[in-house]
């Protein structure tokens, strides 16, 4: 295919209706760093459809690296193999430098503003907790974090720290979780003294390209979000929905995934449908009438709906 334009036409007409095209041309004309074709054909439609420009740029790359691969441009065959990405060979566990593994299905994970809330849900028998603890405070911190640590004691919820990683590794907290700023402001022994502490790596993503930044480390797990609207936190992209969470499974089925951003008990199922092993949630446990019965309600659910049951 050497015409950028059918290509452009092609991939709309095949992925508009899953992806929800809006128009045939972007918002605003996309830049190329490419003259072949069916990258610049790639980067219009997926513009078209929506993506952000550096998920576009990412998306039009792998779609030529598919069509090369594969000898022929097939616009049905939504780009969805790590190699096509420049992504290095998966299972990414069996890397050298993988961080330690988590389970592949994290289940219910909930994400805790408080040692507090963290105790709480671990004893209500959810299997994944966060303490998402916001503070300039120093000392709270680590009082917070060591909290939490000795809360989950005697449960069996797996305790991951977000941002906090320093004092996360002293405390002997099962995992950390970080964002992708969080990720990129580690200096390289930073990064280093992260993987020597045998803590698990749970890190953030908004789209392909921070997916494929993600990979670079290999981490324990890999969050995709936000799902839906969230009021929780103000989010730097639009809502991801479940079309595009669905594509990023596929594309990073090897790695344990973790949907977040907007989850409610109606939404459930169709999250649960896309393939990925976990949902983390704030609201729906954190804002529930009765967080206990809440939990023990959607960690029936999942059950019930996990994809492969
Ligand atoms: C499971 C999970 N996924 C995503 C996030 C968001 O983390 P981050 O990008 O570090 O943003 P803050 O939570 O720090 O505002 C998360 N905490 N947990
Ligand atoms: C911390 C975070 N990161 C992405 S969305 C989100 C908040 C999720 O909260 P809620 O489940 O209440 O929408
Ligand atoms: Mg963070």
């Amino acid at each position: 295919m050497n015409d950028a334009r059918a290509v452009a036409q092609a991939i709309v007409a095949a992925h508009g209706l899953r992806f929800g095209a809006i128009t045939a041309a972007p918002v605003s004309a996309p830049v190329f760093s490419s003259d072949d074709p069916v990258y610049r054909g790639a980067k219009q439609a997926c513009s078209a459809l929506g993506f952000i420009e550096i998920d576009a740029e990412c998306l039009a790359h792998a779609w030529r690296a598919q069509t090369l691969r594969l000898s022929n441009f097939d616009a049905a065959l939504w780009p969805d193999a790590p190699a096509d990405f420049g992504m290095r060979p998966f299972p990414p566990a069996a890397r050298d430098d993988a961080f330690p593994p988590c389970p592949e299905r994290l289940g219910l994970y909930a994400v805790l503003p408080d040692a507090q809330w963290v105790g709480r849900m671990a004893r209500a028998g959810v299997p994944t907790v966060q303490l998402r603890f916001k503070s300039e405070d120093a000392a709270a911190i680590e009082r917070e974090v060591r909290a939490a640590v000795e809360a989950v004691r005697g449960t069996d919820a797996l305790l991951f720290i977000n941002d906090h990683w320093q004092v996360a590794i002293a405390a002997g907290a099962y995992g950390i979780h970080l964002g992708q700023e969080d990720l990129d402001a580690l200096s390289p022994g930073q990064l280093a003294q992260l993987r020597a502490s045998g803590a698990r790596l749970g890190v953030s993503t908004h789209g392909y390209a921070e997916m494929v930044r993600a990979d670079k480390v290999s981490p324990s797990y890999i969050a995709m979000g936000a799902v839906y609207p969230t009021t929780l936190k103000k989010m730097a992209t639009a809502p991801q929905g479940v079309a595009r969470l669905a594509a990023y499974a596929r594309l990073l089925r090897g790695y344990p995934q973790v949907g977040i951003g907007g989850i409610d008990a109606v939404r459930l199922p169709e999250v649960l449908a896309t393939g990925v092993g976990s949902v983390a949630v704030v609201r729906a446990l954190v804002a529930a009438e009765d967080p206990e019965a809440t939990a023990r309600q959607w960690m029936a659910a999942m059950d019930s709906n996990a994809v492969g049951n």
